[in-house]
């Protein structure tokens, strides 16, 4: 099978083009496939997939044509998926299977549609606007640490993190802990401190993530959103650009009334085969 890796801030997907919604995508195939030592190795897996062939996007088909069907690295599935939005949208304009026309191009997703432009390297895609909904708390290195529960389609949990705790030393290694009666489908973990203050934008913010069902990623799209709609409400404001900096670069995000708009860099680095059979004969 035809596969294509790509990348936003590092947050990295295996793609799958399966046009007519007829690959065999199981939980265990996706955990082969982002083994990074047996697989292909990667955060999650996006099958490439017409909306009207696939049922969880069936219902969105006549909004948007193709429909992001995305896996977490351990087979679990997520309702969205930030960086694999712009990631997706590289790949159909990329393969020829969407023509830009400057108008922002609709892309299905378990969290409704979204919308995305591009310009250049970079991708940017219109999302719900945060909701911030629950005070909850993060368990680390024994340490219990407040925080903010964030709907953006997929659950987060956004901790400022206490003055004595330095964002780079957290060990990520194992899963935070956290409140199952508030996150009863899991959760994704942020840690943020702030940053100095960065020439055109309105907060900037550093921020590591432990991701439900992929461990610690080098940056997550959704998470940045949710970690931008904190540092606004926390500088008293409802809207604002924020540059967020997670370890595998910077994203922008603008918070506005009614929507959350993510940016930043998204790339196709690789193509190739694989043998989906023999990669689950050895997983
Ligand atoms: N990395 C993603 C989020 C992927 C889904 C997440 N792990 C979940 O289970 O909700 C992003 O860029 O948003």
């Amino acid at each position: 099978m035809q596969f294509t890796k790509g990348h936003g801030t590092g947050n990295d997907f295996v793609l799958l083009p399966d046009p007519d919604g007829q690959l065999d995508l199981t939980p265990g195939l996706v955990a082969a496939l982002c083994d990074r030592r047996r697989g292909i190795g990667a955060d999650g897996v996006l099958r490439v997939v017409r909306a009207a062939k696939h049922p969880d996007g069936a219902g969105q088909a006549g909004e948007a044509e193709w429909f992001m069907d995305y896996w977490n690295a351990d087979g679990s599935f997520a309702e969205m998926c930030g960086n694999g939005s712009r990631v997706f949208v590289r790949y159909l304009v990329d393969n020829g299977l969407v023509t830009p026309t400057g108008e922002a191009l609709p892309v299905a997703t378990r969290a409704g549609v979204v919308r995305a432009l591009i310009e250049g390297d970079t991708v940017a895609v219109e999302m719900r606007r945060p909701r911030l909904y629950d005070d909850s708390t993060a368990t680390l290195g024994g340490r219990t640490l407040p925080g903010t529960a964030v709907d953006v389609g997929n659950p987060h949990l956004v901790c400022v993190l206490p003055a004595d705790l330095e964002l780079g030393a957290l060990d990520l290694t194992t899963a935070p802990g956290f409140d199952p009666a508030v996150f009863p489908a899991g959760v994704n973990v942020e840690f943020i401190v702030a940053g100095e203050p960065v020439d055109g934008v309105d907060e900037h913010t550093l921020m590591r993530v432990y991701e439900r069902g992929s461990a610690e990623t080098l940056s997550c799209g959704t998470g940045a959103c949710a970690v931008a709609a904190v540092a606004l409400r926390d500088a008293g404001r409802g809207t604002g650009v924020v540059a967020v900096d997670v370890p595998g670069g910077r994203v922008t995000v603008t918070v506005t009334e009614d929507s959350c708009w993510l940016s930043g860099p998204a790339l196709l680095v690789a193509t190739g085969e694989v043998d989906l059979g023999a990669l689950l004969a050895a997983a």
